[in-house]
């Protein structure tokens, strides 16, 4: 897969907050942060840190109260073409056939040719072409998620931005789809950007895992990921350390 040139996407100083109930929640409190491309960055933290508003903020599908996100400098725009986004549910358009829904992510595109042969291209990276022209009710979580990622890689993306996308599936498939995202960071040079509850997921994948801190709103460490086994065990103990230093022990495994 050719993605669309290489490049760096940055928050810089970025601020977010959300009025609830009246109060205001300032959840993202002046994070600085980059991916770059052919690296897979893992967020980790609790339940309600920020980490899907970080992403969502990233994606430029929200704005910051304050700070910016810029994509090789230039302010962030939502629906990018350089940007692949996927989300724990799929959010297939039901009455689409497996190919349909791959092309929908490349609606509005012009650089992409929106035809069958092409969703197949793509389909088969994700080792799902012989169900191209199933409709999408037919088919289980992991197929499904597939799809999904099928549908952020049509646009060829120099960037995806993953939201606990294999929350919902069994471990091989899980692992499966792992491996494959990981693949296109090295392969294909695609940077990633994956917020995980689970920590043996983040150490896995990642090159880089960075745990944000609840109710700090920035992040409390930032690790580079070992490629040894025995010094990622450590690594482990220190992550779940640092987690429990935060006072927050319930994430995770
Ligand atoms: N649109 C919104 N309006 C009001 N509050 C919001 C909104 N989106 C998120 N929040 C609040 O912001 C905080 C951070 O939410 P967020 O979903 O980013 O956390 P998270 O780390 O991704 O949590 P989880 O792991 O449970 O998905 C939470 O307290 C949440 O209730």
């Amino acid at each position: 897969m050719v993605t669309n040139g290489v490049g760096l996407l940055e928050a810089r100083q970025v601020w977010k907050s959300y009025v609830h109930r009246r109060r205001r929640l300032h959840v993202l409190r002046g994070i600085d942060f980059a991916i770059r491309t052919a690296e897979v960055a893992c967020v980790i933290g609790p339940s309600g840190a920020g980490k899907s508003t970080l992403l969502r903020v990233m994606a430029g599908l929200e704005r910051p109260d304050a700070g910016e996100v810029l994509l090789d400098g230039v302010p962030v725009v939502a629906g990018s073409p350089r940007l692949g986004v996927m989300f724990q549910s799929p959010l297939l358009l039901p009455w689409l056939r497996v190919w349909e829904n791959v092309m929908f992510g490349a609606r509005f595109l012009p650089s992409v040719e929106t035809s069958r042969e092409q969703a197949l291209v793509v389909l088969e990276r994700v080792r799902l072409h012989d169900l191209a022209d199933q409709p999408v009710t037919q088919l289980s979580g992991g197929q499904a998620q597939r799809v999904a990622l099928a549908r952020a890689l049509i646009r060829r993306p120099t960037f995806l931005l993953l939201d606990e996308p294999f929350n919902n599936l069994d471990m091989p498939t899980r692992r499966e789809l792992g491996a494959a995202v990981r693949e296109l960071a090295l392969n294909d040079g695609v940077g990633v950007l994956l917020v995980t509850h689970d920590i043996d997921e983040a150490l896995a994948l990642g090159d880089r895992i960075l745990v944000l801190a609840p109710e700090v709103g920035t992040f409390a460490r930032e690790f580079a990921v070992p490629a040894s086994a025995p010094a990622r065990a450590r690594l482990r103990d220190e992550i779940l350390a640092t987690l429990e230093a935060l006072g927050t022990t319930a994430i995770l495994t």
